[in-house]
C-alpha cells in the first residue's frame, strides 16, 4: 500500500472518470471493496451495514478512499443524473492474479513447497491470530456478476501434513471476519457463485505452475 497514491487514486481517479461518464452520458461501474465495511461487527455484512472504519489507521488510505470513492458516485447519480453502479468486491482469486501481490491465496499456492519445489519452497505465512476469516470469489463468478450488474437495472483443500507453517506478524486493522450477505445481488441480479474454492484453486495452481514454468509432480 502506498498511502497518499493509494487514496489519490480512488479519490482523483473516480472523480476525473465521473466527469468523463457525465461528458459522455456513459454508465459508471466503481468497482469498491469489502473494505468499505473495515473490520465488521455484523456479519455476514448486507449492504445495508456502514462499517467499522478506523479512519487514520495504515488501511484508511484504501478504505477511506473507496468509500470517499462511493460518496462521489452517488452525489454525481444525485446531482448530474448519471447512471452509476457499485460492487464491493470481496476477496477474488484465480487465474492470471498476480504471483507476488502477498494477497493470501496467491502466497499460499506461491509458497507451497512440494508443489513449487524450484520457485519458493518457503513455509506457508500464516499471519497472526490466524483465526481471520474470508469469503473468496472465484474471478469468473465475480466477472459474471459485475456484468449482471452492469446490464441491469439496480444500482481445496491445501493443507497438507507436510507443509510448513509459520505464524508471523499481521498489519494492523485486519478485519477478523469478513462475508457478505448476497441476498440482494440473488434477489436483483439473478447472481450466486458457481466455482467452489476447491475447483477454483486447482485452476489457479495450474496457471501459477505454468507462469512459472514448474511441471506438475505426481
Ligand atoms: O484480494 C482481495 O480481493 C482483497 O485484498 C485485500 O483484502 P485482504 O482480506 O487483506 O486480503 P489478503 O491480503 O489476501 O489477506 C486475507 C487474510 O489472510 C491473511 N494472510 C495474508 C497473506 C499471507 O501470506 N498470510 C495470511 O495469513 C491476512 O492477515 C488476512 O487476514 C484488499 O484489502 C481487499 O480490498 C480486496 O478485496
Amino acid at each position: 500500500m502506498v498511502f497518499p497514491q493509494t487514496i489519490k487514486t480512488n479519490v482523483i481517479g473516480t472523480l476525473n472518470m465521473l466527469g468523463l461518464a457525465k461528458r459522455v452520458g456513459a454508465r459508471i461501474l466503481l468497482t469498491s471493496t469489502s473494505e468499505v465495511y473495515g473490520d465488521p461487527l455484523i456479519h455476514p455484512q448486507p449492504e445495508t451495514y456502514w462499517g467499522n472504519v478506523n479512519p487514520i489507521g495504515v488501511r484508511s488510505c484504501y478504505d477511506e478512499g473507496k468509500r470517499v470513492a462511493e460518496t462521489l458516485m452517488f452525489d454525481y447519480h444525485r446531482q448530474h443524473g448519471i447512471q452509476i453502479r457499485i460492487a464491493r468486491i470481496f476477496n477474488t482469486y484465480g487465474p492470471r492474479m498476480n504471483i507476488d501481490d502477498g494477497r493470501v491465496v496467491s502466497n499460499f499456492i506461491a509458497q507451497l513447497k512440494l508443489l513449487f519445489a524450484l520457485y519458493r519452497g518457503e513455509p506457508l505465512t500464516v499471519q497472526k491470530p490466524g483465526t481471520q476469516t474470508r469469503s473468496f470469489c472465484y474471478v469468473s463468478d465475480m466477472v459474471d456478476g459485475l456484468i449482471r450488474l452492469m446490464e441491469g437495472e439496480n444500482t481445496g483443500p491445501l493443507i497438507n501434513p507436510e507443509i510448513e507453517i509459520k505464524m508471523v506478524e499481521n498489519t494492523p486493522d485486519d478485519p477478523r471476519q469478513r462475508k457478505p450477505d448476497i441476498s440482494k445481488a440473488k434477489e436483483l441480479l439473478g447472481w450466486e457463485p458457481k466455482v467452489k474454492l476447491r475447483d477454483g484453486l486447482p485452476l489457479m495452481e495450474e496457471d501459477f505452475r505454468s507462469r512459472l514454468g514448474v511441471p506438475k509432480r505426481n
